[in-house]
């Protein structure tokens, strides 16, 4: 089935969203269950398409997954887990990123993994080399098979003193759920220390694990023999809130992101604010809204927490199509995040992409041939046009796009949109958004 979108620009965005739990946390909680000796129960949890594929991927390995009717909240039982069949798991191969974090609670929970090939959003070139590092030297073996890999551990996971070249999420996850239930201490250096990071090192801590976060992207894992199960409230989803944030500066609208959270988005609050986008910061959520006034051009580079997200660059690119003055932004996060920009041109924007490092810090891909650094001219208007969605952030920012462009756009490819924006075309029509939706079989 294929959907389309027809939508007519024009309407500010006004009302309130709710965003649940983080996507790029809750289907790691949910491979965290594995790891447990009991059920757990994870709260908050969002109807997004990582989560259903890391369900079926969870009940293929015999892990009993209960999705309570009324609230959503999962309950994962991991005491029948078994190996699956390679062919059922590869029937996922590309979904996501979560499969590869699989390694380390397979392992312990029936000694051999098979990982699909993944999938997740295609903005580089998204090698998988730090977590077959990192499991080799907790003792893995790693294979490569017919659609993806296979994992054992002869001898069992062993602590390892482990230091990353770059601080990747994925990487750091990998470490985590794979040292806590491994033989002795693991020091893990140049860590990730993104907040969906320290949820998940609550979540393991619930579950009995001994981990220690230093000032100096050190952590430590005191390996322990047995882990019991949890129950947890997934933080909410920072990049979701700040999507809808720039949706409201790009459509002129005002939007109360009911679970936005001030704590986990600092740096993209001081960002809005120095933009130009208003704020009102509340206990449960936080109101969005065009001020009336000029938007301000700025310079940006995307980063590693506690730095400015990469996830919220793209939509917010769109807003700077409408601030009064050149923006400059470096993707140092990425090697391919500016492809959406082509589509933006198309529709009126006036934005160049450049190979060189046009920020304060040459990052990894200058003198690399890597179109990442991008120069925004504004404020053009944007008209609309025929769009195929390339990616989930690429998506939103053609959406809120089309949204704000004078005319109407034809946007295909949306289904990409569900792997990260709970009911995303309920919300729109619900903060007002003129559109119609086709579906195909
Ligand atoms: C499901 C999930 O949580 N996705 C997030 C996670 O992705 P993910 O965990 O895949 O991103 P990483 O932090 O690992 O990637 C960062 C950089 O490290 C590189 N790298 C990574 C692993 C590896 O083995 N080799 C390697 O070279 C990547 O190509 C990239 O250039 O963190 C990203 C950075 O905050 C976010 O944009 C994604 O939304
Ligand atoms: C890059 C993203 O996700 P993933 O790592 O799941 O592809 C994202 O959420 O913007």
């Amino acid at each position: 089935m294929s959907s389309v979108l027809t939508i007519r620009g024009g309407v500010p965005l006004t009302g309130r969203v709710t965003v649940r739990g983080a996507k790029n946390l809750v289907p790691k909680a949910m491979v965290a269950a594995l790891l447990g000796s009991e059920p757990s129960v994870l709260r908050n949890v969002p109807e997004i398409k990582d989560v259903e594929v890391v369900t079926s991927l969870l009940q293929l390995h015999g892990v009993t997954v209960v999705k309570d009717p009324v609230s959503g909240d999962l309950t994962l039982d991991p005491k029948d887990a078994k190996t699956a069949s390679s062919t059922a798991i590869d029937a996922h191969a590309g979904d996501s990123r979560i499969p590869i974090l699989l390694c380390g609670p397979l392992i312990h929970a029936i000694g051999e993994a098979f990982i699909p090939d993944l999938g997740g959003c295609k903005i580089g070139d998204r090698p998988i080399d730090y977590h077959l590092n990192v499991l080799r030297q907790f003792g893995a073996v790693v294979e490569k098979r017919p659609g993806g890999i296979h994992i054992s551990a002869p001898n069992g996971l062993h602590g390892a003193k482990i230091s990353l070249p770059y601080p990747s999420v994925g990487a750091t996850e990998q470490v985590l759920l794979s040292a806590t239930r491994a033989e002795g201490i693991t020091e893990l250096i140049g860590a990730a220390t993104e907040p969906e990071i320290i949820d998940l090192i609550a979540v393991l801590q619930k579950m009995g694990a001994i981990i220690s976060v230093q000032t100096d992207r050190t952590i430590r894992i005191e390996g322990v023999k047995d882990l019991r199960g949890y129950n947890h409230r997934a933080l909410p989803d920072r990049n979701e809130s700040a999507s809808w944030a720039s949706a409201a500066l790009v459509t002129r609208g005002d939007i109360y992101v009911e679970g936005a959270s001030q704590r986990d988005m600092m740096t993209f609050l001081n960002t809005y604010r120095k933009v130009g986008g208003g704020m009102d910061i509340g206990d449960d959520g936080i109101r969005f809204y065009h001020q009336g006034g000029k938007l301000s051009p700025l310079v940006l580079e995307t980063d590693v927490h506690p730095g400015f997200m990469t996830d919220w660059q793209q939509p917010l690119v769109v807003a700077l199509t409408q601030a009064e003055g050149v923006s400059i932004v470096h993707e140092t996060v990425y090697e391919n995040r500016f492809g959406f920009t082509e589509a933006l041109a198309r529709m009126g924007a006036n934005i160049q992409v450049h190979r060189e490092c046009l920020g304060s810090v040459p990052c990894r891909f200058g003198q690399r041939n890597f179109l990442h650094s991008a120069v925004i001219s504004g404020p053009t208007p944007l008209r609309g046009t025929d769009i195929d969605i390339p990616d989930l952030r690429g998506g939103f920012s053609h959406l809120i796009a089309a949204l704000a462009a004078t005319g109407t756009s034809r946007v295909t490819g949306i289904d990409i949109i569900n792997r990260g924006y709970e009911r995303f075309t309920e919300k729109l029509a619900g903060l007002g958004a003129d559109f119609d939706i086709t579906t195909t079989k």
